[in-house]
């Protein structure tokens, strides 16, 4: 079987600095004339692996596409998973020509999810779409050697991660993230979950893709709101751990939201050299990369809920953030002013920073819901908060009890929130 050879040029993600201002030189691929690529490698020893970001990558035509995407099956059976949406929009057929461009040999099946006003694609994350990812895979008799294409947002991300993971106990599978959200944090790092009705994640995997592929070009199709979401997740990385990043947005924000492409890429590579940093210190959650969870404690319980798919995902993190700044804020851990600028720029990512006066949230749904987080252990309660400069935060069950009560309380008050 013929297949290309894709040269990377892996930067050692662990080793370099925080976000510059300026964007690194970018690097091709040797093979490839366009479009240019910046590769960011996720380092976890045999199972590391690239996050190919450019513009065009997948959308430009089959034979560059093949490139990215050939190389990284092993076996000669290809799942592409996704959605209507994507499908309507022509990226199964695209994806599926590059997978078969040449002669790849390769045998491509594809399964569209729901994903309408009925079934809203959150609440199609479920246990129930995940079943119907394997039954499928059976009915084609896939084996061991498939590989699963997760194509769509975070939402198939997610679910098609936890399919591979499950499949015969353990496929390949590539991260096609055709959302920012996806682009910038779900496709990388392998939490993959279905949600359960009571709480979000709750059901899932740690489980690594072979390769991620983040063509900015699918954004051009991306409702405005759906982008929001994605820069809100954005904003995290920048207050919890690259302070310079975060200035860039404060100056780029706009640009990001008018979909620029070198703005766009630039926020793509920020992101998940950021996250890939993370996640290779601490792949499972033992510590440090709990703090990717700011602002997420609340969001969760916030989307719980309301009914999955009633927020998007970004938006409740972006009253979730607010709450832990003003927590961390009233506890005296941050400056007013940095508080000022946390809330500002997650108010200029178009996300709203409250709840609307229509909310089912109170206190004690939070309070609820916020007991099955993931980040409880022993019964305590533990929180991302941010402390020190812009730039820093804490993991930490030490806080007193008080603040996070009037916490709750302002935020769910009708005098705090919007029409
Ligand atoms: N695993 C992780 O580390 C991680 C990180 C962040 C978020 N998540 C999860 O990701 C999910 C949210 O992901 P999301 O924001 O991508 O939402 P999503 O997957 O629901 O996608 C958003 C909507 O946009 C549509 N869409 C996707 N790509 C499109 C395109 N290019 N053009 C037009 N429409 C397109 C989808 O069909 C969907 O309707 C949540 O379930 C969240 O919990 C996981
Ligand atoms: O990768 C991580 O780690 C994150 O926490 C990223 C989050 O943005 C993401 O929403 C994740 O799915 C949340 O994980 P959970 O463990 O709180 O369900
Ligand atoms: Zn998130």
């Amino acid at each position: 079987m013929a297949r290309r050879l894709l040269q990377t040029v892996a930067c050692a993600v662990a080793l370099r600095p925080p976000h510059q201002g300026l964007r690194q030189p970018t690097r091709r691929p040797a093979t490839l004339a366009q479009p240019t690529t910046t590769t960011v490698e996720v380092d976890l020893g045999d199972r590391s692996y690239p996050i190919y970001i450019g513009d065009g990558l997948l959308t430009e035509d089959a034979a560059t596409a093949s490139q990215y995407l050939q190389t990284h099956v092993k076996g000669s059976q290809v799942l592409i998973v996704t959605n209507e949406i994507l499908d309507r929009l022509g990226y199964t057929q695209r994806t599926k020509a590059a997978l078969e461009y040449g002669d790849s040999g390769l045998r491509v099946e594809t399964l569209v999810l729901p994903d309408n006003e009925e079934q809203p694609s959150e609440a199609t994350k479920t246990l129930e779409n995940l079943g119907k990812i394997t039954d499928y895979a059976i009915e084609k008799a896939l084996d061991r050697k498939a590989t699963f294409v997760a194509l769509g947002g975070g939402v198939i991300g997610d679910m098609v991660g936890f399919a591979a993971a499950c499949y015969v106990r353990g496929v390949d599978f590539i991260q096609i993230p055709t959302t920012l959200m996806a682009m910038v944090d779900s496709s990388v790092g392998g939490k993959t979950a279905v949600n359960s009705k009571s709480a979000k994640n709750m059901v899932g995997a740690f489980y690594q893709p072979v390769a991620v592929v983040a063509d900015v070009g699918s954004l051009r199709t991306l409702p405005d709101r759906e982008l929001a979401s994605g820069v809100s997740e954005v904003i995290k990385y920048g207050l919890i751990r690259d302070a310079p990043f975060f200035e860039w947005l404060e100056d780029n924000i706009e640009k990001v939201l008018e979909r620029d492409s070198e703005a766009l890429i630039e926020t793509v590579e920020a992101s998940c050299r950021n996250k890939a940093e993370v996640v290779a210190l601490d792949e499972k959650e033992g510590g440090v990369r709990a703090t990717l969870n700011l602002g997420h404690t609340f969001g969760h319980a916030i989307e719980t809920k309301a009914g999955y798919g009633t927020y998007l995902h970004g938006e409740a993190v972006g009253i979730g953030m607010h709450m832990a700044a003003k927590m961390s804020r009233d506890l005296g851990w941050i400056s007013d002013e940095l508080f000022e600028r946390a809330v500002a720029l997650v108010a200029r990512a178009k996300v709203p920073i409250v709840l609307p006066l229509d909310s089912p949230l109170d206190v004690a749904s939070f309070e609820s819901i916020m007991a099955v987080d993931k980040k409880v252990a022993d019964g305590l309660l533990r929180l991302i908060l941010l402390k020190g400069d812009l730039g820093n935060c804490v993991f930490t069950g030490e806080y007193d009890r008080a603040v996070l009560k009037e916490t709750l309380e302002h935020f769910c008050d009708p005098e705090n929130r919007s029409n």
